[in-house]
């Protein structure tokens, strides 16, 4: 089985993927959170970062564009090839209102036959592996039969399958029925996504579905960094776990402006990873009180010291 980290928009940085690949079982694929195309330069500085190739030493990182423009798409691609990468993902799941509305992410799913054309265009003119992150439509379910059959006309590299709707968002349930028939109908090769957050969510997938090669997960390694190890037999200890903080923490303070925002940019990071400590809930308390980096180092030292 692969393992893939999910592409997380302000989560998943370069510097979150870094420490994660330096301390716990590497991803055999990781994803830059989208990026947007610009009218009048390749990419701005935070986007710079991500692609960067000594920010990303060692990976299999795969950039994700997020359009619904041919033309921008494979403009910002051949950007990405002289970057030295030769696959591209195209984001087709953003729920997201703002991105939606303009008809991109989940919001391309609601005019198939633009889809098709889009398609037909970046083949025809770009010559690099092309892999696709999509839900399954926009209000119903049944929407993805449609959807498949043109995805089925193109040779992705990959098809990533978050198998909800757009209504969705991440409430309910991925929807297992629409993924089956997708195994049997898709001509490219599948990837599945959603909600695989304990060992047995994976195990289980894995005896569900063993024809499907890759499993691309995002809040469970959030939540617990050490997951894919543990499903592989080696589960990450503390010292690690405080490594791996420790490294995303004093990162975020060298390259951000002040105090201030490196403790928020921790907050979101523990919103997740609170729930794989047994005093999690007491200790983020503290951290979501924390305004300065003396309060915030206070409690991630109480949230570790508690668990010894
Ligand atoms: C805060 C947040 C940011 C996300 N950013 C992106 C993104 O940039 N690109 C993308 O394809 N998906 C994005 N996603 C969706 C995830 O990649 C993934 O599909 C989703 O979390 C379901 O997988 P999981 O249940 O393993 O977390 C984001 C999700 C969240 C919660």
């Amino acid at each position: 089985m692969y393992y893939y980290l999910a592409p997380m928009e302000g989560i998943t940085t370069w510097v979150f993927r870094k420490a994660y690949h330096k301390y716990f079982r590497p991803m055999d694929k990781y994803f830059t959170p989208f990026l947007v195309p610009h009218t009048h330069k390749d990419f701005n500085f935070k986007e710079k970062n991500e692609i960067l190739p000594e920010h990303n030493a060692g990976q299999n990182l795969v950039p994700q564009i997020l359009t619904n423009n041919a033309e921008d798409f494979v403009r910002t691609a051949n950007a990405l090839k002289r970057y030295g990468y030769e696959e591209v993902n195209l984001n087709l799941g953003c729920p997201s209102g703002t991105v939606v509305s303009k008809g991109r992410g989940a919001g391309f799913l609601r005019d198939i036959e633009k889809l098709d054309r889009f398609f037909d265009e970046v083949f025809s003119s770009l010559e690099m592996k092309i892999s696709v992150k999509t839900r399954i439509g926009i209000q119903e379910p049944g929407e993805f039969e449609e959807i498949l059959e043109v995805y089925n006309r193109y040779p992705l590299s990959e098809l990533i399958i978050h198998p909800r709707i757009r209504q969705d968002f991440y409430k309910n349930r991925p929807n297992m029925t629409v993924f089956k028939d997708a195994c049997r109908n898709s001509r490219n090769v599948l990837c599945y996504n959603g909600d695989l957050c304990m060992e047995e969510d994976i195990q289980k997938f894995h005896d569900s579905f063993p024809q499907v090669p890759a499993v691309m997960i995002g809040r469970g390694i959030l939540k617990n960094p050490g997951l894919v190890g543990e499903v592989e037999g080696s589960a990450a200890d503390r010292e690690t776990l405080r490594a791996f903080h420790d490294e995303i923490y004093h990162t975020y303070q060298e390259i951000m402006s002040g105090d201030k925002n490196t403790v928020f940019k921790m907050k979101e990071f523990w919103s997740y990873l609170n729930l794989s400590f047994e005093y999690g809930e007491k200790c983020w308390k503290k951290i979501k009180k924390a305004q300065s980096a003396a309060e915030y180092e206070r409690a991630v030292e109480e949230i570790f010291s508690l668990e010894d």
